[in-house]
């Protein structure tokens, strides 16, 4: 025992250690660097690129560790790089990690839901912003129980380099073992400092899951000042997060609504009509053609909107409502046509040829079009506040105070400034979409795109949804494209009922003659079916 002890603290083994664990920084930090750039590369749009990393990843993932190791230190030498035994081993190691770091952090991007992604892009954050605020946050979180992994397995792996005479813990092992054939105590010595090394590794990871863990509360929260994205966590009152769902109303409101109005007034159609028709056109679809491959979703369609104009998008399952919208917002590419919004052609330059993602993202923040998702797409780290607050910083350049004061004057517009603090995940789903509503209109939006945005609801969360955009066509006076298959919400808020089916518009005009005396027969048979569900 006393022996034992007597190797764990020699001062030989301690800089063994030390050896150890310079060999396993370097090949972890090296790896880091070199797997986020062969991670860029395997993301990027550049076949070039992606190939080049493939090729990479073949040959460091399926050679031995040991042979890239003897390859550093013997061969490199030959070319003019004569590299330290530390620095070979360091070298050999961060580039065998770097693929497998490459491929954690490529799983950690493409397992940030493609929907907060399409919802950065409509808000008009740049690929620079959405990497920084959105994608990598969130695939940091996911990456951390891999990347302690791979730590450990670094540690053991650096053992290796005693095959180029690194005076690491093994090496040191062995020669003490071989000088004083006391195999045992000092090989289990060298064990329980592995066993200590990789524990510590072990607690390391656990501290940094629990720090990235948003669902803490309370006091646990001072080490959180230190994440780059403090303010979004939620946790200046923590009781808030953890509120219990607001009970629903028998009507099918929700208890923390703001106190009901007097029942919404009809809206005066015919009145709206005629000073509608004074206003300028908001967007201009001309003879829009979309298709996905052999399947032509839209097919020649024209359509135009004038300022404050509420347009209901009908149609049945398929017919490229969603499509026309992401088309309008420049989200999707198109074949043929053009579409202009406040007479500006999205997407393009002042030439017609297209512009770069980043271009086309501060064209879309300037233009100013709005958008709502049917899944409603909040960005599932940032709370509530923070999904209003964070684009309006981070697009627009608002003062922070400033954007805050924003987004709680919205969620108060919406109903919900007492879940300010709270992560989406803590949120109905009727409360996300009114999150998800604030969050579009904050720029204040030229024009405001809603793809079916209560079709994901329970039918008894609709309600609360569709009165906040019915304020925002009354009382607002916004510029709204809403894709639905609300019938009576068409016929009460819309000033226009355009019916897709087949690629085309096959049916237009106001609510009463759409909905009531449709024409073509189509539109006849989708209404007649609407009505009967
Ligand atoms: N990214 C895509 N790749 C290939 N096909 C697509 C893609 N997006 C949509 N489509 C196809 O385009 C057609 C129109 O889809 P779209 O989602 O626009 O219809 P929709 O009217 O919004 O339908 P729903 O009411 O069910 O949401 C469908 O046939 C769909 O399969």
């Amino acid at each position: 025992m006393e022996l034992f002890l007597h190797y764990l603290s020699m001062p030989y083994m301690i800089q063994g250690i030390e050896v150890t664990l310079q060999v396993t920084a370097l090949g972890l930090g090296g790896g880091l660097i070199l797997g986020t750039i062969l991670a860029g590369m395997q993301l990027s749009r550049f076949k070039l690129l992606s190939s080049a990393a493939r090729i990479y990843t073949v040959i460091f993932r399926g050679t031995p560790l040991i042979l890239q190791m003897v390859f550093a230190y013997d061969a490199l030498p030959h070319i003019g790089i004569k590299l330290p035994a530390i620095l070979a081993a360091g070298l050999a190691l961060a580039c065998n990690e770097a693929p497998f770091i490459a491929e954690m952090l490529r799983a950690g991007v493409l397992g940030v839901e493609k929907g907060q992604i399409l919802a950065g892009q409509a808000l008009g954050m740049t690929p620079g912003i959405l990497m920084r605020r959105i994608i990598a946050p969130q695939a940091i979180r996911t990456m951390i129980p891999a990347f302690g992994n791979e730590a450990v397995s670094a540690l053991k792996n650096s053992s290796l380099a005693s095959v180029i005479a690194v005076q690491e813990l093994t090496l040191r092992s062995t020669q003490l073992a071989s000088s004083t054939f006391d195999f045992f105590s000092i090989f289990f010595a060298s064990g329980l400092i592995y066993l200590l090394l990789t524990s510590a590794i072990s607690a390391l990871q656990i501290f940094l899951e629990w720090l990235f863990d948003l669902d803490r509360t309370s006091k646990q929260v001072k080490l959180m000042r230190f994440l780059p994205w403090y303010r979004a966590q939620g946790i200046d009152d923590p009781l808030q997060d953890n509120e219990p769902a607001p009970d629903i109303l028998p009507d099918g409101g929700v208890a923390e609504l703001p106190p009901p109005r007097l029942p919404p007034a009809p809206i005066d159609h015919a009145a709206r009509a005629a000073a509608l028709a004074r206003n300028d056109v908001a967007v201009a679809v001309k003879a829009l053609r979309k298709n996905y491959d052999a399947n032509i979703v839209l097919d020649g369609v024209d359509l135009a909107v004038r300022n404050g104009e509420v347009i209901a998008l009908l149609g049945p399952s398929g017919s490229g409502k969603s499509t026309l919208l992401r088309c309008i917002n420049n989200l999707e590419l198109w074949n043929d046509g053009t579409i202009e919004v406040g007479g500006r052609r999205l997407g393009f330059n002042h030439l017609g040829k297209p512009l770069s993602p980043r271009m086309a993202a501060q064209a879309r923040a300037e233009v100013g079009v709005g958008m709502v998702f049917q899944q409603f797409n909040l960005f599932g780290h940032l709370t509530a506040k923070e999904n209003i607050a964070g684009p309006l910083r981070w697009v627009h350049g608002v003062a922070p105070a400033e954007a805050e004061r924003r987004a709680l004057q919205l969620l108060e517009r919406v109903g919900l400034s007492h879940r300010a603090d709270a992560l989406p995940r803590h949120l109905s789903g009727g409360q996300q979409q009114r999150v998800a509503i604030a969050r579009a209109i904050a720029p204040n939006p030229s024009v405001l795109l809603l793809d079916e945005p209560t079709s994901a609801l329970d039918p008894e969360l609709v309600n609360e949804v569709l009165e906040v955009i019915r304020r925002l066509a009354v009382e607002d006076g916004l510029t709204m494209i809403i894709s639905t298959h609300q019938l009576r919400f068409a016929s009460e808020v819309a000033d226009r009922v355009v019916l897709l089916a087949g690629g085309a518009i096959i049916e237009e005009g106001p609510a009463d003659q759409v909905l009531n005396h449709p024409k073509n027969p189509v539109a006849q048979r989708f209404l007649s079916a609407m009505d009967a569900e």
